[in-house]
């Protein structure tokens, strides 16, 4: 691999943050040492708490538990079958215990962690808990960590809000070594193209839910995480750059004997990198300033997930580290575009592993100084390890450099000849606060917009407004009231075939909110995250019917174009619906809402 010059700015913003974080980050790792027994942690426990983690046990672990020379794993587990990405995590344990075995090892399931997934809960009342799950997981990995009987944490889960969770979770256990072990994607099915095509025909009327139906069943078809280059797949590229996968394990399908081999992989190494070795990699000194700038650098290069503009503000957090979106604008600002998968193209991520994957995207932007390559990683020093690809020979895993040329133009790009020269994500400022929006999905021409505002308090208010052929203009629609404090910041992703319809008729369109999308949005330009919220009393609150809203994603700018005198004047409107309180379990998320911190900080209870 060529010279590893790092990029001036890139380091200059890592300097800023590693600055602005040198006390949080001195009071993480203060408790991290503090938690860092000596010998293995069980050896702490007294004989009942001993005796009570391992009644359950084979005679063979009783005695190697009893014992404190050999490892034992936690294994914190998201399966379900709600997923079709956790689905196959179901036989993970058994063939994770097995390996531990083979190594002289042991491995326990600490816990299981809630898992919501967001296509089953799109535009119902259940997405209102999707954003809390995140912190619910956390601490729901922290209580299977807590019975402090393990040396190492393997985790299995891939969507969403799940592994943000558990490496929230997980962190505050940095004093372990901690491995995440995904599932790998669906194989490719109707495309996503073809498939929002249809949901905008059904909603024009032109194909009746029969159609629907067969189209959605076509592209969700088996078990695996859905092909886009949502949330979940952008979690599998940070994994991978942040070197906390075994190198490789982002995106080879499920049920392969490459995907046993890599799991069993990840179970092997996680044994040998524990305190009892003498390669221990304890998870503090992989999170570090240099591996969340190299995560946020890699979310921007793919044009990852809109959502982890707070994840990884909130994982940040939880290391003692502190980034904001400005950290974020300056990265996309230098970090160029090097992939085009759905929905910021229509190829999809088993396309983006053909063409080269995660070890070409590590590997382009290493040679252009784009990402710290000193950093600590769970296969030992240095990130060009992860630039690597995992081959089987006589079913023995090794590692292969990975192709130095994109095996598809279309797909992937070298990052000194991108899709473009800036990121994917751009922060959006003015009187009405912060917001960002994923630039890399939305064409050119569709990037500046200046339209009369129609205001909606929810998503169902725009469908209606959609039916009754209201929409048929230039309009930037605002829907307030879906902030973090509000109703727990759901994603709106239901707007999608509608606004997209506007937009295919020549209507200038765009949507500003202070809810959340779905990594899966695309093409219209959406002002999302705005902060402060409606219901604190932000700007989206003051805006009326009618107003000039000005959206530009080149310069930053959104602007409500009223008079300062009267802007300042105007009231905020106040909630009308008690809606999102209860029901569906709503009730239960009530001291959340309360204490949810804003988007820009996390949107964090913990
Ligand atoms: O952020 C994300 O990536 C989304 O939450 C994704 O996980 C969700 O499942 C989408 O809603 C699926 O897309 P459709 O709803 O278009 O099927
Ligand atoms: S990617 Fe989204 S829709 Fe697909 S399994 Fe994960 S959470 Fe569910």
């Amino acid at each position: 691999m060529g010279t590893l010059m790092i990029n001036p700015e890139l380091k200059s913003i890592t300097d800023r943050i590693t600055k602005r974080s040198l006390e949080t980050r001195a009071a993480y790792l203060a408790k991290i040492e503090q938690m860092r027994g000596q010998g293995p942690v069980r050896g702490a426990l007294s004989c009942s708490n001993l005796a009570h983690g391992f009644a359950a046990c084979g005679e063979q672990d009783k005695q190697a538990l009893k014992l404190t020379e050999s490892a034992n794993i936690g294994i914190i587990n998201a399966y379900n079958d709600m997923l079709s990405a956790h689905q196959p995590l179901e036989s993970y344990p058994a063939l994770i215990k097995q390996a531990a075995h083979d190594v002289g090892c042991t491995a326990q399931v600490a816990g299981g962690v809630p898992a919501m997934c967001d296509g089953v809960t799109q535009g119902t009342a259940g997405m209102e808990l999707s954003l809390f799950s995140r912190d619910i997981i956390a601490g729901a990995t922290a209580i299977a960590l807590s019975h402090n009987m393990f040396d190492g944490a393997l985790c299995l889960g891939v969507c969403d809000k799940i592994v943000p969770g558990l490496l929230i979770g997980a962190l505050s256990f940095g004093h372990l070594p901690v491995i995440f072990a995904p599932a790998g994607p669906m194989t490719s099915g109707l495309s996503n193209k073809e498939k929002a095509a249809v949901r905008q025909q059904f909603a024009e009327g032109k194909v009746g839910r029969d159609e629907l139906l067969e189209a959605e069943s076509a592209a969700y078809h088996g078990e695996g995480t859905c092909t886009f280059y949502g949330t979940a797949n952008s979690n599998q590229m940070l994994m991978e750059v942040m070197g906390i996968h075994i190198p490789g394990a982002a995106f080879e399908p499920p049920g392969t004997e490459m995907r046993d081999t890599l799991t069993r992989a990840a179970a092997e190494r996680l044994c040998k990198i524990t305190a009892l070795g003498n390669e221990y990699t304890p998870l503090a000194n992989i999170v570090d300033e240099k591996c969340i700038v190299n995560a946020i650098v890699a979310l921007l290069a793919t044009g990852g997930s809109t959502n982890h503009s707070i994840h990884w503000i909130a994982i940040a957090r939880a290391a003692g580290i502190i980034i904001d979106w400005q950290d974020f604008s300056e990265l996309s600002a230098i970090t160029p575009l090097v992939a085009r998968v759905y929905p910021n193209g229509s190829a999809d991520v088993n396309h983006f592993h053909a063409a080269g994957g995660t070890g070409y995207v590590i590997r382009t932007l290493l040679e252009n100084g784009l990402l710290h390559e000193d950093v600590q990683t769970n296969w030992g020093p240095g990130l060009s390890r992860y630039s690597q690809e995992p081959q089987l020979n006589q079913g023995r895993l090794h590692y292969v450099p990975g192709v130095s040329e994109s095996a598809d133009q279309e797909v992937l790009r070298p990052a000194d000849a991108p899709f473009s020269t800036e990121g994917g994500l751009s922060l959006l400022q003015g009187n009405l606060g912060r917001s960002v929006i994923k630039v890399s999905a939305v064409a050119p021409e569709h990037r500046f917009v200046e339209a009369p505002a129609r205001v909606f308090d929810d998503q169902a208010e725009l469908a209606r407004a959609f039916e009754a052929g209201e929409l048929e203009q230039d309009m930037i629609a605002v829907v307030r009231f879906q902030g973090p404090a509000a109703n727990g910041m759901p994603e709106l992703h239901k707007m999608t075939p509608y606004l997209g319809i506007l937009q295919d008729r020549g209507f200038k369109v765009a949507l500003v909110t202070d809810g959340r999308m779905s990594g899966a949005s695309g093409k219209v330009p959406a002002a999302i995250h705005l902060t402060p919220e409606a219901l604190v009393g932000g700007g989206i609150a003051k805006i009326c019917n009618g107003d000039l809203l000005r959206l530009d994603a080149v310069k930053g700018e959104l602007q409500c174009l009223v008079a300062e005198s009267e802007w300042q004047h105007r009231e905020a409107a106040t909630r009308t619906s008690e809606e999102s309180e209860s029901g569906t379990g709503r009730e239960l998320f009530a001291h959340m809402r309360r204490a949810v911190s804003d988007a820009e900080s996390g949107a964090g209870v913990v």
